[in-house]
């Protein structure tokens, strides 16, 4: 049988991808990473080449796209988008974040879904993927706007969503206040509390504990393990990290915890150097509380803090470096600077922030470079312990959530070394997690029949 011979081949999955989302540019980098990693995988895998499973991966099981009408507190009308990206249910109901962001759109969602995929793979749990969100922008929006937002996109949302179908998380401009008001509008629409239905919600009305750490926790045990395989650890190691919003804040708190000490952070706006360590504790109550900006952290600091407006803070000298903002923060520029200032690991803890060109130079240098998709894996795990404690109406103390993370963590980074050993190129978590993530629902898929 030529089966090889009868797949269109990966250029060609990659071009059809290309013109089936014109303008999607991150969903095609996404991609375009992904099937890079493959090739040795079909070779040992016939049997995907003839289900033509890469090609039905790349394709979303569904898209909504929907209208917002909501009212500002000025009694005038305004008009968002919402969508969902129901990317893949072979490993379980779809699961993965909401994004609140100007910048959000199709092809944004495309590729946060597509990634999702293989990271929620890589947890071993039975979670699908999927991501939506809208272009609404909650940055000086009043608590008010936020919760009638937040209403009008679950009053359509709702009818896509169930504990066993669709289950949406934070992301960028969501967290526990949203997560809030859109799982009251669903338990008012439907009639049924639900709790399994969205995920981070608050501990006390049947979200999970650590599931607002999860993501920055699990980046800073996966990154330990990485510095393992080193020989190295954070012990009295200096970090630098972007980003000042939830996978940011707890990524600091546990690199602290494990010795390190971050000494630069950033938002939008600029970044902060604070040599003794960023204060973890004020910079959680200028950014979750007062949401506020770095600039007022750095006020309140004083002489020891300096503030940055518009730098890069790639620039600022650290051992590890941990992206914790959004996609392509992080370009070959930074990349060489961080080299050239000592840098010997990265971690991502945001989606796809470093750029192709970026993770050239990483392994060029011999830089040990973690992957979003799996160092950033412990907040969609702690979302799937979430949906389990809901289904039995339970819930489990923190030592217990600490402890499923740090084993779950552990096994996604021995998945994607021992899979780089088996591909023979040790450490290369790229190919790795592409590789490992990709087996796990391509046999699924193949299980499942063409569905
Ligand atoms: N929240 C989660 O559980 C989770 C899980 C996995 C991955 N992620 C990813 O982590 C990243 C951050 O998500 P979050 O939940 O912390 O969002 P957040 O809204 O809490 O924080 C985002 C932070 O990034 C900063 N930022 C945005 N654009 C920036 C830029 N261009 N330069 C510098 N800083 C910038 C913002 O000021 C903010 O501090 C995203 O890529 C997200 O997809 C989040």
């Amino acid at each position: 049988m030529t089966v090889i011979a009868a797949h269109a081949g990966l250029d060609d999955v990659y071009a059809t991808v290309v013109a089936r989302n014109a303008g999607d540019d991150e969903f095609h980098q996404a991609v375009h990473e992904v099937l890079g990693c493959l090739q040795p995988v079909l070779d040992r895998h016939p049997e995907y080449v003839d289900a033509k499973i890469v090609e039905r991966l790349c394709e979303p099981e569904r898209q909504i796209v929907f209208r917002v009408p909501w009212t500002d507190d000025r009694g005038r009308i305004q008009v968002n988008r919402g969508m969902r990206v129901e990317f893949s249910s072979a490993l379980g109901p779809y699961k993965g974040g909401l994004r609140f962001h100007p910048s959000v759109d199709l092809g944004i969602l495309k590729f946060l879904g597509f990634e999702q995929i293989l990271k929620n793979a890589l947890t071993g749990l039975q979670i699908g993927a999927g991501k939506g969100g809208s272009d609404f922008d909650p940055k000086g929006r009043s608590d008010a706007e936020v919760m009638r937002f937040c209403q009008s996109f679950m009053t359509e949302l709702y009818r896509h969503l169930g504990p066993n179908t669709d289950v949406p998380a934070g992301d960028i401009g969501v967290g526990r206040r949203e997560i809030g008001y859109l799982f009251g509008q669903y338990k008012r629409i439907t009639n049924r509390y639900e709790a399994g239905v969205l995920t981070g919600k608050a501990p006390d009305r049947g979200g999970s504990v650590l599931r607002t750490e999860a993501t920055g926790y699990g980046c800073a045990y996966f990154v330990q393990e990485m510095l393992a395989t080193r020989g190295d650890s954070f012990d009295g190691r200096t970090v630098v990290l972007s980003g000042s919003g939830n996978v940011a804040i707890y990524a600091i708190e546990k690199v602290h915890q494990l010795g390190g000490r971050v000494v630069a952070c950033s938002d939008s706006t600029g970044y902060v150097v604070h040599e003794k360590g960023i204060d973890v504790d004020l910079l959680r109550q200028i950014k979750e509380i007062q949401r506020g900006r770095l600039l007022d952290y750095a006020e309140r600091i004083g002489a020891d803090a300096t503030y940055v407006a518009d730098g890069r803070v790639w620039d600022v000298p650290c051992h590890i470096a941990l992206p914790c903002a959004t996609q392509n923060e992080l370009d070959e520029h930074d990349a060489i600077s961080l080299v050239d200032n000592g840098c010997v690991a990265v971690g991502e803890g945001a989606n796809m922030p470093s750029t192709p060109g970026a993770i050239g130079v990483f392994r060029a240098a011999g830089v040990a470079f973690a992957p979003g998709k799996a160092a950033n894996a412990g907040g969609v795990a702690v979302s799937a312990l979430e949906m389990q404690q809901n289904a039995v109406r339970d819930s489990w103390s923190i030592e217990r959530v600490d402890d499923k993370l740090r084993a779950i963590m552990s096994d996604i980074h021995a998945r994607c070394y021992e899979t780089s050993e088996d591909y023979g190129e040790p450490g290369n978590y790229v190919l790795g997690a592409n590789a490992a993530g990709f087996v796990t629902v391509a046999d699924a898929m193949l299980a499942l029949g063409l569905v």
